[in-house]
């Protein structure tokens, strides 16, 4: 079976933590790919997940797992600092003539309610640059009104929509802001302009790299407050951190047993 190569982009530590977790139990090397940035490599087809492979299988006779390594980076918060390390990363694997089948941008995030309650799994259909334009007294223009490039990137189509199945996660968009929501005046806002689930600040970043080097594209994320008036004692940090290991644990099983790549 084909090894799938996974690039996992998280903003702080924490998040990247929680996802190596779920990926485990393989334990995480620093594998130092790139100059001044920390870099954590899990190969998921260790004897660890040779003895999940029999648990998930038990009594079904022997089930294969595609091996799959995956390469964990905690790149900075925002859409700049994510767009910079993906691209280090991107553009280290293809000298190494080494391309990675998948980029993930993924972390905690506000929801909109109800559509994306505290607690709950959202993947992103496409990621939308939310606040990346010009505001005119008529309205936000967006960077493809302004003729400056692109606003939205598709994620893998049918990858994003088995993985949601799968998680019995949100569908739908999921914004990239430079500043967080912090009215419920703005949060009105951003729902009425794109329907979308979640804001978070990192994948249109993820997204700008993933599209440079032609890498399919995945954003998925927990999450732990709700967009609007700002309430920090409201946040439920640890448990969508939590909720994020139980979906990379879940990830893990859909690209390990599921289509192979490429993802489309
Ligand atoms: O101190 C605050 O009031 C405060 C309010 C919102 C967000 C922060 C952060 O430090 C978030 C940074 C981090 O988390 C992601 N995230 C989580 N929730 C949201 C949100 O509602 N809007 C935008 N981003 C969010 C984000 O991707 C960053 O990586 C502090």
């Amino acid at each position: 079976m084909t090894a799938v190569r996974l690039l996992v982009v998280t903003a702080v530590r924490a998040e990247r933590d929680a996802v190596a977790r779920g990926l485990g139990p393989a334990a995480a090397v620093e594998c130092g790919a790139l100059p001044g940035r920390e870099m954590l490599r899990i190969d998921c087809t260790g004897d660890a997940s040779s003895e999940r492979a029999d648990r998930t299988a038990a009594g079904q006779g022997p089930v294969r797992h595609r091996q799959l390594v995956a390469d964990l980076t905690a790149g900075g918060v925002g859409p700049a600092a994510a767009a910079a390390a993906t691209d280090a990363a991107l553009t280290a694997a293809a000298v190494r003539g080494d391309r990675y089948h998948l980029v993930v941008s993924t972390g905690i995030a506000g929801g909109f309610v109800p559509v994306a309650d505290v607690g709950s799994v959202v993947v992103a259909d496409r990621v939308i640059a939310a606040d990346l334009g010009c505001e005119t007294p008529d309205g936000f223009l967006s960077m493809d009104c302004l003729g400056f490039g692109v606003s939205e990137h598709a994620c893998a189509p049918h990858l994003s929509a088995a993985v949601a199945r799968v998680l019995g996660a949100v569908h739908a968009p999921v914004l990239t802001v430079s500043t967080v929501t912090g009215t419920e005046e703005r949060a009105q806002r951003l729902r009425q302009r794109h329907g979308a689930a979640a804001e978070a600040m990192e994948g249109f970043g993820v997204a700008e790299a993933a599209a440079v080097h032609g890498v399919p594209l995945l954003e998925l994320r927990t999450v732990s407050n709700a967009v609007g008036p700002r309430d920090r004692a409201a946040w439920r940090i640890p448990d969508a951190l939590t909720a994020l290991q139980d979906a990379f644990a879940v990830l893990y099983t859909v690209l390990a047993r599921g289509a192979p790549p490429p993802y489309v």
